[in-house]
């Protein structure tokens, strides 16, 4: 019951630590990695609030120290899958019934507890688990996942207070239900804010949740379960689970009580997603939201009046943060004749300073690709690359899988604008730059939009306001996220809603309230405070 209407302002950006020499934070930081590191984890699913444990255990290494073992994960199957999902189904009365504002404190609580005593411990895993240095582990396991808890607080409090108008005589009011049914969270490997806030999202809104993050993310995945279960959230409210993407589907996309998912991850398994929801359409007891975020080939385009500095700057971060794999990596560079050559000069002498290596040395910039799969994918391209007349590796090249999987940042310089680096989505540190005609500045703009069937981000970077305002016009909808003079990575929730579309999913911007609607199944309910009680209109009414 809720006695009075409470108010959730907007919050402010969790500040990002710096982690200098000698600072608090990075000696703390420091502790708790040797801690990690030291002792084995024996990681549980979560059902119902019951840890549970099947004794198929899978082995948790980071991708930079193979030989190193941080514990190992529970392997689920079918039953377990069903066993969410009916836990999930037996939460839902109370959980939704529950008032907003403890709903909301929970939330609020998991957000204050990361920020404070497990921040280095979320940062700790992120590290160790995904290989993410320092820096790009508290943009992500840090303030990204501590925004999205707050400011979906925010607003979903904002939303609940969107009503309708009342006629005189009645009064209109809109309920914002949660869906009917259980919502299903599948999560990729490599933020841990997107595994966090996928179920978390849908969960706010009153609904309950399977969560499935991929196998590489299960270390900080279930440091983060831990939290919210510390911070109060009801058994059952999110099952963790893991399982493959194949078993997970077969029982939850045949369940008449699936009533969503909440993806993030490649496009071709949204597609498999989407046709398997699709041919299953009849046994559902409503049309489930299917919400999902997927791939990208993000550009960045130089116009002839662009600072090379500035070019090289946002390449060298955009396209070599946690090792290109981010959805949002710049991927794909034009550069326009007039200063190609110093872009690429002052590019190559920047990657020549990054270092290399373990997470638990602060001073590399560059860690391990996620897995033997990821890393044996690049390394193909990459030497298809050398092989190939077409194209040129100007700056790494060299692979190295024997003590983790370690791919330099790698740049290829192709004379072909659809060769095939600058059309497909790699996922590593990657970057292939093509140098076109600087007096066909427009040429270059309908080759950027018609290259890739992606559409999440890109970068205009020009001097020439007349330049930026034709990229911003004719690359529309070749980005849902668009950056003038910067790189096109590091969204902030609240204040760059992150989503594309094309084959970049369906653009429900992560961070904001449009993303929570979809969480949600709006009742409208009409009173009448003096009902009619003769059906004839006056003018039926002749004396
Ligand atoms: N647009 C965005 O906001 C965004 C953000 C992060 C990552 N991504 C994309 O994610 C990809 C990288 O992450 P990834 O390698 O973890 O992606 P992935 O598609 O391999 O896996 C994502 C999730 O789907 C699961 N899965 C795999 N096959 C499945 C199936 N048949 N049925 C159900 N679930 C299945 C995985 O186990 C994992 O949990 C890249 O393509 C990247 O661009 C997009
Ligand atoms: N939101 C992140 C990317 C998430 C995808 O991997 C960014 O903007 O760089």
């Amino acid at each position: 019951m809720s006695i009075g209407t409470f108010s959730y302002p907007l919050p402010v950006n969790e500040p990002v630590l710096n982690y200098a020499p000698g600072s608090p934070e990075k000696l703390r930081q420091k502790k708790v990695l040797e801690e990690l590191k030291k002792k084995e984890a024996d990681i549980p699913m979560y059902i119902g609030g019951r840890a549970v444990r099947t004794g198929i255990r899978i082995a948790i290494n980071p991708p930079h120290e193979r030989a190193h073992v941080l514990g190992y994960f529970h392997q689920g199957d079918k039953k377990h899958v069903q066993q969410a999902i009916d836990a999930a189904l037996k939460a839902k009365a109370s959980w939704e019934a529950m008032s907003w504002e403890n709903r909301a404190a929970i939330f609020l609580k998991a957000a204050d507890l990361i920020a404070t005593k497990y921040r280095p411990y979320l940062n700790g895993t992120t590290m160790l688990g995904q290989s993410k240095n320092i820096y790009q582990a508290e943009i992500d396991s840090a303030c990204e996942i501590i925004d999205f808890l707050r400011f979906n607080v925010h607003f979903l409090s904002e939303i609940y207070k969107q009503q309708p108008i009342s006629a005189p005589g009645i009064h209109n009011r809109l309920e914002w239900r949660p869906l009917e049914g259980f919502v299903l969270a599948i999560t990729p490997f490599n933020f841990t804010a997107i595994g966090g806030n996928l179920p978390t999202s849908a969960a706010m809104c009153g609904n309950t949740v399977v969560w499935k993050p991929a196998n590489t993310q299960v270390y900080s995945a279930q440091m983060f379960m831990k939290i919210l279960m510390e911070a109060g959230l009801p058994d059952g409210v999110i099952n963790l689970i893991y399982v493959d993407g194949p078993t997970l589907g077969e029982v939850c996309f045949q369940h008449r009580d699936f009533a969503g998912v909440h993806f993030t991850g490649s496009t071709g398994v949204f597609n498999q997603i989407w046709t398997t929801v699709g041919a299953n359409i009849n046994k559902y007891r409503t049309y489930p939201r299917i919400v999902g975020e997927t791939g990208g080939k993000d550009f960045v385009l130089a116009h002839r009046s662009a600072d090379p500095d500035v070019v090289a700057t946002a390449l060298a971060r955009g396209a070599f943060e946690f090792q290109g794999q981010k959805c949002s990596a710049a991927s794909r560079a034009y550069l326009p004749s007039n200063i190609a050559d110093a872009v690429k000069r002052k590019l190559i002498a920047q990657i020549e300073t990054m270092k290399m290596g373990s997470v638990e040395d602060f001073s590399n910039f560059i860690n391990a690709v996620i897995d033997e799969k990821s890393y044996d994918k690049l390394k193909k391209y990459i030497d298809n690359a050398k092989k190939d007349r077409k194209a040129k590796i100007l700056v790494g090249g060299n692979c190295d899988k024997r003590k983790g999987f370690f791919i330099e940042p790698t740049v290829i310089e192709v004379r072909d604008p659809k060769y095939v680096t600058m059309c497909e989505e790699l996922f590593g540190p990657v970057l292939t730059i093509y140098t076109y005609d600087a007096d066909q500045f427009e040429k270059a703009l309908t080759l950027v939009d018609t290259t890739s069937d992606y559409a999440l981000t890109g970068s205009i970077i020009a001097q020439d306001r007349a330049a930026v305002e034709l990229a911003v016009n004719r690359l529309r909808n070749a980005a849902g996220n668009f950056y003038i003079n910067d790189k096109p990575t590091g969204a902030v929730v609240g204040q760059q809603p992150f989503g594309g579309a094309r084959a970049s999913g369906t653009n429900d911007k992560a961070g904001s309230m449009l993303n929570l609607y979809r969480w949600l199944s709006a009742r409208t309910i009409k009173e009448t405070f003096n009902p009619p009680t003769d059906y004839r209109y006056p003018f039926l009414q002749e004396s």
